[in-house]
């Protein structure tokens, strides 16, 4: 087999694929309060990454929720559910070279730690962002009148509010979106993954 590879019957290691690929697989994961911008960061890299030529993708409500999530609801175990599904999807997607792009509120420390671990015991890299806005800059940007529903009371179990959000304590990437733009956002993870040998 070329480029030094060497296959073992019935399976291909990771290392191999990586090599046949030309591509490390990592997980980064955005963690915020709703309207911190996770969703807009997160489709402005993916477009960059998809005009170098990178295999990525991105998970998040409007192909997870409405589809392999639709059974789950909002209440605390419900979104600690969530976060464990999408954990195992970003795992499977990073093993095969993909850069997978997560978006979720993903309230829970625990939670997060836990998909943490279950990338480093694979071998896998996992990238935490924290897209961080205080709670009175997301009420004004309430882009989808979640905020004004909940103070409504039309809306329950709501992170940042009537639930916890439980911000992370070492992010590998710290973004402030009412301090700074989105390509600014964009160019700190891109430098991040150049450092770290992703790109
Ligand atoms: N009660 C309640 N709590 C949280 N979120 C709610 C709720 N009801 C609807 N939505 C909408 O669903 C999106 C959050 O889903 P997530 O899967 O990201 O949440 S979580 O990780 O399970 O907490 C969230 O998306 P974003 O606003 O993009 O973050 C909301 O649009
Ligand atoms: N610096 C910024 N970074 C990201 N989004 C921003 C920024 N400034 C304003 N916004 C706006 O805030 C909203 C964030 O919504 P969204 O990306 O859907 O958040 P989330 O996915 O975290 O719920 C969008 O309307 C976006 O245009």
């Amino acid at each position: 087999m070329a480029n030094n590879l060497t296959f073992h019957p019935g399976s291909v290691s990771a290392s191999d694929r990586t090599v046949l690929l030309k591509q490390k697989g990592v997980t980064i994961w955005f963690t915020g309060l709703s309207a911190s911008g996770k969703s807009t960061v997160a489709c402005a890299l993916e477009k960059i990454l998809l005009h170098q030529g990178k295999f990525t993708y991105r998970l998040d409500g409007d192909n997870i929720r409405l589809g392999l999530n639709k059974d789950l609801a909002f209440d605390a175990i419900s979104q600690a559910e969530n976060v464990r599904r999408i954990g195992e999807v970003a795992k499977l997607f990073t093993d095969a070279c993909c850069i997978t792009l997560v978006a979720f509120i993903s309230p829970f420390r625990v939670a997060r730690e836990a998909v943490r671990r279950l990338h480093e015991a694979a071998g896998l890299g996992f990238i935490e962002v924290f897209v961080d806005a205080p709670l009175s800059v997301v009420e004004q940007r309430d882009p989808k009148g979640l905020y004004k529903k909940v103070h409504a009371g039309e809306i329950q179990d709501f992170p940042g509010i009537s639930l916890p959000y439980e911000a992370p304590e070492n992010p590998q990437v710290h973004l402030r979106t009412a301090e700074c733009n989105v390509a600014e956002s964009v160019e700190a993870i891109t430098e991040y993954l150049m450092t770290h040998h992703y790109l």
